[in-house]
């Protein structure tokens, strides 16, 4: 596990956006798997400018989002897939063929998830993870005491997952109670794994994350038994952890 520590938001979604960027000019067809949330956002901004600026040819990758909630269809606009499009889809005018988020509206939601997992497993599986943590550890939305051997699967959200994703909808009550998830054995078969993470909200994940053991209850604390996992995470989020501890981890040599 590497962890690149950084001053803010800004830079950490810079570093990131570079990585990407990177990844896909050494391997054009790349699999991304991508993540949702506030996270991400500044990443996927970057990435787009980079992307524009160097022409970067983004024809042959495919990217697999991690997951979305039940019962919003693709044109929803609270939807994940409303999210990518606006977010990362449209600006780099990605085929619709190419991008990939499980659907929330399936009528058999059960079916969907087997698919879904197959579908990344055709592709050859994923090269790269982009992942976000909850603040209960929470990954994808595989919430705390989900199986380390999960696969594409439905979730109960737990009420402070609900809550902290609330300021995207109009209220809480239209947050979905469920969603369909990518499972932490499907997240733990990428290639390599790069999780980001910023501000004071995420220093106890950090924490428990970096210090804590790894259990099912916390449920990144399995990424620590990834070979290739890349933290890149700012001062605030890194701000509970000890020095030690992130020192011994800090690595410019990612990816
Ligand atoms: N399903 C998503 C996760 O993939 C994301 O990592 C998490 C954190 O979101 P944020 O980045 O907004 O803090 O929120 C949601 O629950």
């Amino acid at each position: 596990m590497e962890i690149v520590r950084v001053t803010n938001y800004e830079e950490m979604s810079e570093y990131a956006a570079e990585l990407l960027f990177r990844k896909v000019q050494t391997q054009p067809n790349v699999v991304l798997g991508l993540a949702t949330g506030g996270t991400p956002e500044g990443t996927y901004e970057a990435f787009i400018e980079k992307a524009k600026r160097n022409d970067l040819d983004l024809s042959q990758i495919t990217t697999f989002n991690l997951d979305e909630y039940e019962g919003l269809a693709s044109d929803h606009p609270n939807s994940y897939h409303a999210y990518m499009k606006e977010h990362l889809f449209h600006p780099l005018d990605l085929k619709s063929e190419q991008t990939h988020l499980p659907k929330g509206n399936a009528a058999d939601l059960e079916a969907e998830a087997k698919s879904y997992e197959q579908l990344i497993e055709d592709y050859g599986g994923i090269d790269l993870q982009l992942l976000g943590i909850g603040e209960n550890g929470h990954i994808g939305f595989n919430e705390p005491g989900t199986p380390h051997h999960s696969r594409t699967h439905i979730v109960e959200l737990k009420e402070s997952t609900r809550e902290a994703n609330a300021r995207y909808f109009e209220n809480k009550s239209e947050v979905p109670k469920r969603a369909i998830t990518m499972g932490i054995a499907s997240i733990m078969d990428s290639r390599c794994i790069l999780l980001l993470a910023s501000g004071e909200r995420k220093k106890q994940a950090m924490k428990n994350l970096l210090e804590g053991d790894i259990n099912e209850t916390f449920p990144a604390s399995i990424l620590r038994s990834h070979p290739y996992v890349t933290i890149i995470a700012d001062e605030e989020a890194l701000s509970a952890v000890s020095e030690r501890e992130w020192k011994k981890h800090d690595s410019l040599n990612v990816l």
